[in-house]
């Protein structure tokens, strides 16, 4: 394979609240609150695993956005991005994470964030309108 391969972070925004949601793995992400997502399949567009993932993670249908914030590199070629995305149908239940939390711009300066989420912060809270 060729090219650095992503993973997609959605950013899923409903009356001035960002759904947060907590992992349970591995052990030293366990806990820690992040933007529901993951990889891009080989083949698939970044928007197709926006809405592949958030099916399977949430049980919702979304429509993916504009990219938000900056890219994050990761480990072994992996870069993060973040994208906008639309709740078109369902109510998000945690499928796959701990737990789930729609927070505000205050309460999103508080919790305890994936580190490589951080550098998104000033943008998330624009876009809640803090
Ligand atoms: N989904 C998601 N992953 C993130 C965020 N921030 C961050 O550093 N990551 C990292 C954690 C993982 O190393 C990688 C995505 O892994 P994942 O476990 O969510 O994705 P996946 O389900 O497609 O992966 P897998 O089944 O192959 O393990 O990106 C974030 O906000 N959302």
């Amino acid at each position: 394979m060729t090219g650095e391969r992503e993973v997609v972070a959605a950013a899923l925004i409903r009356d001035g609240r960002l759904l947060l949601a907590q992992r349970t793995r591995p052990p030293e992400l366990a806990g820690l609150w992040e933007l529901p997502g993951g990889k891009v399949e080989p083949g698939e567009t970044p928007a197709a695993a926006v809405r592949r993932e958030l099916r399977e993670e949430l049980g919702v249908e979304v429509t993916a956005g504009e990219r938000i914030g900056a890219d994050v590199p990761l480990h072994d070629g992996l870069v993060l991005r973040a994208y906008r995305a639309e709740l078109v149908d369902g109510t998000p239940q945690a499928l796959e994470h701990a737990a789930l939390r729609w927070v505000d711009a205050r309460e999103l300066g508080e919790i305890a964030l994936v580190d490589n989420d951080r550098g998104w912060v000033p943008e998330l809270v624009a876009l809640l309108g803090a």
